[in-house]
């Protein structure tokens, strides 16, 4: 390096410090309007941003619709969809590289102009785009959407960022560390309450030597996966896909663009899901043989991805499902997911009181249940910024009162598995481990063996549990969680 960010630093402070260096908080008027628009992508981008950190909106819902309304081509799309959910996962890291750059507390920078830095940061960091572009595209925006002092703090902070490379910045901004989870935590952009859950996780299995592996894998946006719902779907042509690796009903697509191109996924015989969550449901529905008659239960089914599969598979089978949800507007949602198949009654409930309500009444038990979804933040890309320690607190209260309701609603010899979209090992082994030891007629079964009967290739999974912990960086899935339980008949 030949000017360490340390310098820059001070440099920008002294630079920075006076009257025209768009301070932060009070609103200015706009800057001069250049006659140059701002590029598609970026302003979609930004607003997405916007409404992100503003309105406490969700990228995943926000973005498609954007894209829609701003006309965008599928390139450009792509470079939206870059921006955004890399610039979101990576905040962390980036308001550190901003907060040295610009010599100034985070918390002291206007919020619209923290994104355009943010956007500026991930271009000159993470992307291929050319340093003028980066900076003079943030530029620009700034004229657009910041006030005129914004305009210069803008061009001086990312020309200062633009000095270095990626490695140099976390190098620096990670000096200071004292342990490896905070360095950790900051390179690769998690909250460090996730980075020590996820490190605990892995410990436990014996395989803590694949953190960065894990963390980086939250970084990487997922392959787009479909289930094929058995019994409907398996002439399916239209759909340009390949087999997925482990779950025998799902299909990861070729392209990207929109699912909903396809006929089959409009009609809801072929749906988006992750390959985790098809093993989870098959893990329940494969088990054993269906007899005819089964009774079977989702009882948190919102918002119907995995009761769809279920349902299928209950139809096959002969047996009849009841899914359950405790928020009207979700259980529409899971009548939708269900609209191709026929026959299974959604109910809306608390399932905390579904097992006094159905005592002994079911014969295989889906409880997927409301997690922090820790083992999706691939997806989420605002999420891990959002959820915080007392949410694990809250959550693992209510897990353990739907676990213990579900096992009152199950029949004694009966099936139950409890599934999490978190590798948390208080939302995971805590819950299962406490329930075992509240219920002596209660008892955990293989899993892993059922899963190793369904799957289409061995699963790696690691430690001597007999529950399973899929791993994106380890399966390519969602950090899914499997647990069976079954009940004594006496
Ligand atoms: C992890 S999601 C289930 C996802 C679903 N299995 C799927 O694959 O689409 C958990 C669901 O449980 C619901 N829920 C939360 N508390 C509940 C309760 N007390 N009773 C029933 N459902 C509940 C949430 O509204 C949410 O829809």
């Amino acid at each position: 390096m030949n000017d360490s960010p340390e310098k820059s630093r001070l440099e920008t402070s002294k630079s920075m410090n006076d009257a025209s260096n768009g301070a932060p908080r009070e609103r200015r008027k706009p800057a001069a309007r250049r006659s140059r628009p701002v590029t598609p992508s970026r302003g979609v981008a930004f607003d997405v941003l916007m409404a992100v950190m503003l309105d406490d909106a969700y990228a995943n819902l926000v973005l498609p619709n954007r894209i829609k309304a701003a006309g965008l081509s599928t390139n450009d799309a792509g470079l939206a969809t870059e921006l955004t959910y890399g610039t979101l996962r990576m905040q962390g890291f980036y308001d550190r590289v901003i907060a040295n750059a610009a010599a100034r507390d985070i918390d002291t920078i206007d919020p619209v102009v923290l994104i355009i830095l943010r956007l500026g940061v991930h271009q000159l960091l993470n992307m291929r785009v050319a340093t003028h572009a980066a900076v003079d595209e943030s530029v620009n925006m700034a004229e657009h959407f910041a006030s005129l002092g914004a305009v210069g703090f803008v061009n001086a902070v990312l020309r200062r960022t633009s000095r270095h490379d990626l490695e140099d910045w976390q190098e620096f901004v990670t000096k200071d560390e004292k342990n490896d989870d905070s360095r950790l935590s900051i390179i690769y952009s998690h909250p460090l309450w996730i980075e020590r859950a996820f490190r605990q996780a892995l410990d436990a299995e014996g395989r803590g030597s694949e953190l960065e592996k894990c963390l980086a894998a939250d970084n990487i946006s997922p392959r787009v996966t479909l289930v094929e719902l058995p019994g409907f779907a398996e002439t399916n042509d239209e759909v340009e896909g390949e087999p997925t690796t482990y779950s025998p009903v799902g299909m990861s697509l070729n392209t990207g663009g929109d699912p909903l191109r396809f006929a089959r996924v409009r009609d809801g015989i072929v749906r988006v899901q992750d390959e985790g969550s098809q093993l989870a449901a098959l893990t329940l529905s494969r088990h054993h043989d269906v007899v005819e008659g089964e009774k079977w239960l989702d009882i948190c089914a919102g918002p119907g991805g995995k009761a769809a599969l279920l349902a299928a598979e209950a139809l096959a089978g002969g047996a009849m499902l009841t899914a359950n949800e405790i928020i009207p507007g979700r259980a529409d949602l899971v009548r939708n997911a269900l609209k191709a198949v026929p026959g299974v009654e959604v109910v809306v409930g608390d399932g905390t009181e579904y097992g006094t309500a159905h005592p002994n009444t079911y014969d295989r038990i889906l409880l997927d249940a409301p997690c922090t979804g820790l083992g999706a933040l691939r997806r989420r890309p605002e999420a891990r910024w959002r959820k915080t320690p007392r949410d694990v607190a809250e959550l693992t209260g209510l897990q353990a009162k739907l676990l213990e309701s579900a096992l009152k609603a199950l029949k004694p010899g009966g099936l139950l598995a409890y599934v999490t979209c978190s590798p948390h090992l208080a939302e995971t082994r805590g819950i299962v481990e406490g329930a075992l030891r509240k219920n002596a007629h209660v008892a955990e079964l293989d899993a892993r063996e059922a899963l190793a009967r369904v799957a289409l290739q061995d699963v790696d999974l690691a430690g001597k549990d007999l529950s399973v912990q899929l791993w994106p960086h380890r399966q390519g899935t969602d950090a899914m969680f499997i647990a069976l339980l079954t009940k004594s008949k006496n």
